[in-house]
């Protein structure tokens, strides 16, 4: 059993966390639920020794701890799996598996990869680069080396982003065997209220820093949601979309985008300033390689690419981020910040001509306009999911015309979401383009203009908003073809 008694944290002047106190018990799914910097991966954090606390103690196998240090919250079986993992992309599966293990051989460690995933029903190439992997595969094997590793408490950030819900089924019936069949404790952090309202034995309730509640079964979502957000839980995400103009913002003749593994195209398609264009695809499908493409990162080895009526026949992403193409990706800490550069690093980066002017340009572009709240000096590492989004989205220049977007909300509450779809709603309005993907088809559906449906790496479907449903896209996305859809 697990105790934490009056855990609190301060950063500055902000409650991180404020005298939390809970009971984790053995065999037990629990969720940890509660809006952007209510304080949970602080929380989370110093369970796993990662983070000290002002005050208040952790007692585990009898023993009671003022503070961890990762070795120890190690030694005790707590293994965090982060949302964006913590892996060695460059390096193959088999090495990333045997990171802080035990010194092993090659044959060792492939065969207790083996053995692992045997029993845990899953499949991984010990010699593939993780680089080629999806955030859902690159998670699994993080979690597998946490087994590995002795972990008995598995602590688990927004686990289901980005995986297909095949993936996700697995991945909960596996989380409940080790729970129900091996003793583990799991504890799953997540804004997805129906997978605590599926999978948790008790749901705590985080806000502001406090310990709003704890709920047991039967649970109530009515409540939960109101205990999560209070009274901005009953407004609702404006679906009303801008109308588009008629000129082509962007479009793509006969492409062919390359990937590492894969080809994708000829992709013949336009779209016009304003349009909002929503991609659907189980992972791996090719919506990574379409957006890769489309911004330079992956190349196009023949076909046209035409941006504002000038036309390219080699991309590359300098010269398009030049002509406005911003691509975010989901995995935002990885991929698209620097860790350890504060925010008035990044905006000088990206911002440089207001260098003489800094803190009034933080001032009115971060905080009045993304209310990004951190202070200027906070690494991007520190920030939440949602501060992170914000401090990318206030990174782009307004006259950007052309967005893409992977999971736009990945990992954000639903005060955040709508703030997030408020601003690229608002964006889109003003003339700019934006593609995005969405593993949420309801997202997907809300949001586009029309929704371009991957599947077995190719494009099949371009799918207008009106004939959108989550049946139509999700059997487009399984390989069928329903009557009513536009076949690309
Ligand atoms: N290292 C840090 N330095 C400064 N402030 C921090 C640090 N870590 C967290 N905070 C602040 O503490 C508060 C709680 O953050 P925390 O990341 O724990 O929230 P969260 O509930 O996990 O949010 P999210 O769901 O967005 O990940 C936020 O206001 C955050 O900005």
């Amino acid at each position: 059993m697990i105790v934490l008694q009056d855990i609190s944290k301060h950063y500055g002047r902000v409650r991180a966390n404020d005298s939390i106190s809970l009971t984790l018990e053995p065999g037990r799914i629990y969720a940890l639920v509660g809006e952007n910097g209510a304080g949970k991966s602080t929380l989370m954090r110093i369970l796993a020794g990662h983070t000290v606390p002002d005050s208040g103690t952790i007692s585990m196998r009898g023993e009671v701890h003022p503070g961890l240090t990762p070795a120890t919250a190690a030694r005790l079986g707590v293994g965090m799996l982060y949302q964006d993992p913590l892996d060695f992309p460059a390096l193959p599966v088999w090495e990333n598996f045997r990171l802080s293990g035990p010194p092993r051989t090659r044959t060792q460690v492939v065969d207790r990869l083996g053995e692992l995933s045997n029993h845990l029903g899953v499949c991984f190439l010990p010699e593939e680069p993780v680089t080629s992997m999806t955030v859902g595969e690159r998670q699994l094997l993080e979690l597998l080396r946490l087994l590995d590793l002795g972990a008995t408490t598995l602590i688990l950030d927004e686990p289901t982003t980005g995986i297909t819900p095949e993936q996700k089924r697995g991945l909960f019936d596996l989380l409940a065997r080790l729970a129900r069949q091996q003793g583990h404790t799991v504890i799953l952090v997540t804004h997805k209220l129906s997978e605590a309202l599926e999978m948790a034995d008790a749901i705590f309730v985080m806000r502001q820093g406090r310990l709003e509640a704890r709920l047991t079964p039967p649970y109530d979502s009515t409540e939960l949601v109101q205990r999560m957000f209070g009274d901005a839980a009953t407004q609702s995400v404006d679906s009303a979309l801008p109308e588009t103009g008629q000129s082509s913002r962007v479009k793509l003749e006969e492409a062919i985008f390359a990937g590492p593994k894969y080809h994708l195209g000829p992709l013949n398609l336009s779209a016009a300033p304003g349009e909002i264009i929503g991609l659907a695809g189980l992972d791996g499908s090719g919506q990574e390689l379409f957006l890769r493409g489309l911004c330079g990162l992956d190349r196009m080895p023949s076909g046209r690419l035409v941006l504002n009526e000038a036309g390219h026949t080699r991309t590359n992403f300098k010269t398009l981020r030049h002509e406005g193409v911003h691509f975010v990706p989901a995995d935002r800490m990885s991929q698209a910040l620097f860790p350890d550069l504060s925010i008035r690093d990044h905006i000088l980066l990206a911002f440089p001509e207001h260098a003489t002017r800094l803190e009034e340009f933080h001032q009115s572009q971060c905080v009045e306009r993304f209310d990004l709240r951190a202070h200027p000096d906070t690494p991007a590492k520190d920030l939440s999911g949602g501060n992170q989004q914000r401090l990318l989205l206030s990174l782009i220049p307004d006259d950007a015309p052309l967005l893409l977007m992977e999971h736009p909300t990945r990992g954000l509450d639903a005060g955040s979401a709508r703030q997030v779809w408020e601003h690229l709603r608002g964006r889109c309005a003003s003339g700019a383009t934006l593609f995005f993907f969405s593993p949420d088809l309801d997202e997907v559906i809300e949001h586009s203009h029309r929704v371009l449906v991957f599947f077995d790496r190719a494009l099949v479907a371009d799918v207008p908003r009106l004939n959108a449903s989550v049946e139509i896209l999700g059997a487009l996305m399984a390989g069928k073809k329903p009557e009513s859809a536009h076949v690309a």
